[in-house]
């Protein structure tokens, strides 16, 4: 499944209408879709349906037709000047008896819902004069408000605030990325009928499904054992810093790792959970890593101003690393990409622009441009761009993977969730997981793990003990992504 920007959705759909399929069927989907969502979110309450001038407003159109149908209470406002497919559905509301009535003189009422069907995917420019002026006043009704496929004026000001957002066909950024993605309200896939053919675009990003990430999910065989599943090395710790690795070495352990050996300055007294292997050293010299039995390592957090000598120690083992917090600098990435040695990067903002030399403002305002730029700076590393959504950008060869977690949530900004992340994709990586797939996975997973215990007040160790009830509820097929509908869990749309 790919995350559409609207231009791309324009395209799916012309190339579904070249495909021969007729797009008035696509628009009554969308209308019958839409209708659905309102009786079923707001049974009962009468419907207010404002439809613009394009597609969207004919989305809207048979929307009403269906509402109306299905015995809704509904009042048509729409502009006038419609064609093509809009103008049919014009048609077929009138045939039912419900005229419409200009846009113009659309008054809320209390306790009428909102389906906003003005603009969707067509908006070339910022509203502006009677179209500003009427999103105000939608915004300042005290109404529900469903946006059919996008609220209305996205992804400019203004724009409708909507409670729900239908999405057609596929979900856009708007859908997921903030600030437009404040403005949806809950989000909800409707699917529409459009042709899979029309909907094939390697070239967007993936969005990660429960059900890709449960194919990936690395077996345990009957004769498993602790040497068999994955050895994790967790390098970092300095005095300010002793529970970075401890997290790390957690989240390892509750992703599935067979054995855990935390290696950090021997002055420092660490928390450890009683299962890890300590690895205390004087320093950070060349050899004093070797003995470490580990098929997948984690360096940097919390390792402050040790994190070069650790992770050039850590680079010497040539295990595929995860580069977390302190070890995230340009030139020890750079010896990751010039050594051959299979790494992950995994970024906030803040570090995604010390390794960019930009501001942290800059990337979250455009994570998939600054996770494109990471991957192209440094080729082969899996750049993992963390935030709400996490974003994944890998250069393998001539061409660029992309792809963007669809778990997670506000409550998970607390400090070491972070950490906890790295210990979880080393161990997916020791798991014989390649780093492209361990980072996929082990961001949906921990996200995941977010959201079924997401309250905020969340404590990082907290989540990583969460992490085995949420693998294995997604290994059940019981996890639906959240723009799931009506369909049962584990099946195509989820
Ligand atoms: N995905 C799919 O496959 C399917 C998509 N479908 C639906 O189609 C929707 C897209 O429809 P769309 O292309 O007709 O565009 P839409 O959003 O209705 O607006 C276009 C109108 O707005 C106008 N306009 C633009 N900017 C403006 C401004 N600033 N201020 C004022 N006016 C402005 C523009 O006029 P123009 O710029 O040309 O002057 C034009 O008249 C899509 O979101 C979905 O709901 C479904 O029906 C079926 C399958
Ligand atoms: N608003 C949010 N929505 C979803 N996930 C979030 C949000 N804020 C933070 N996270 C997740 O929490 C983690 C925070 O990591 P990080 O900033 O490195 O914290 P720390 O350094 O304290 O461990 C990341 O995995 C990030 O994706
Ligand atoms: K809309």
């Amino acid at each position: 499944m790919r995350l559409f920007t609207p231009q791309a959705m324009r395209e799916a759909d012309a190339k579904a209408v070249g495909l021969g399929y007729p797009s008035l069927l696509l628009m009554e989907a969308a209308g019958r879709a839409a209708a659905r969502a309102v009786l079923e979110r707001f049974a009962g309450r009468r419907v207010a349906v404002l439809c613009g001038k394009g597609n969207n407003g004919g989305d809207g159109l048979a929307a009403a037709r269906h509402l109306a149908l299905a015995g809704a209470e509904v009042r048509v406002f729409t502009a006038l000047e419609h064609a093509g497919d809009a103008l049919h559905m014009r048609q077929a509301l009138r045939a039912h008896g419900l005229e419409a009535e200009p846009l113009e003189r659309w008054q809320p009422r209390p306790g009428e819902v909102v389906l906003d069907a003005l603009f969707g995917t067509g908006l070339s420019r910022g509203l502006e004069g009677f179209w500003a002026e009427l999103v105000g006043r939608v915004n300042a009704a005290a109404c529900p408000v469903v946006a059919i496929d996008l609220p209305s004026g996205l992804p400019f000001e203004p724009h409708v605030r909507a409670t729900l957002t239908l999405a057609l066909a596929g979900l856009k950024r708007e859908h997921l990325f903030h600030p437009a993605r404040a403005a949806c309200g809950e989000v909800l896939l409707a699917g529409i009928g459009m042709p899979a053919r029309a909907l094939e675009r390697p070239d967007l990003p993936e969005l990660l499904t429960p059900r890709a990430m449960a194919a990936l999910l690395p077996g345990r065989p009957g004769d498993a054992h602790k040497g068999s599943v994955g050895r994790v090395l967790v390098a970092g710790g300095h005095a300010a810093y002793t529970g970075a690795p401890v997290l790390a070495a957690l989240g390892a352990h509750r992703a599935g790792a067979g054995l855990v050996t935390v290696a950090y300055p021997a002055e420092l007294r660490l928390n450890l959970p009683l299962e890890s292997v300590r690895h205390p050293l004087e320093s950070w010299s060349a050899g004093a890593l070797a003995g470490v039995r580990a098929e997948a390592a984690a360096v940097g957090m919390g390792a402050g101003p040790l994190a070069h000598a650790a992770a050039e120690a850590v680079l010497a083992l040539r295990l595929p690393t995860v580069l977390d917090a302190d070890a995230l600098r340009p030139e020890l990435v750079q010896a990751y990409v010039r050594e051959g040695v299979p790494a992950v990067i995994t970024p906030h903002p803040g570090e995604a622009a010390r390794l960019l030399g930009g501001e942290a403002g800059a990337v979250a305002a455009e994570p998939l441009e600054a996770a494109r730029a990471l991957a192209e700076r440094f080729p082969k590393v899996v750049v993992v761009l963390k935030g709400g959504p996490t974003v994944l950008a890998w250069k393998a060869g001539e061409g660029l993977e992309f792809a963007v977690n669809t778990t997670g949530n506000p409550a998970m900004a607390s400090g070491g969730t972070g950490d906890v992340l790295a210990g979880v994709v080393a161990a997916l990586m020791a798991a014989g997981l390649p780093p492209w797939d361990a980072a996929r996975l082990g961001v949906y997973l921990h996200g995941l793990s977010g959201d079924r215990r997401g309250r905020v007040g969340l404590l990082a160790h907290e989540l990583a003990d969460a992490l085995p009830e949420a693998r294995a509820a997604l290994e059940r097929g019981e996890v639906r992504a959240f723009w799931a509908w009506g369909s049962p869990p584990g099946s195509a749309r989820g």
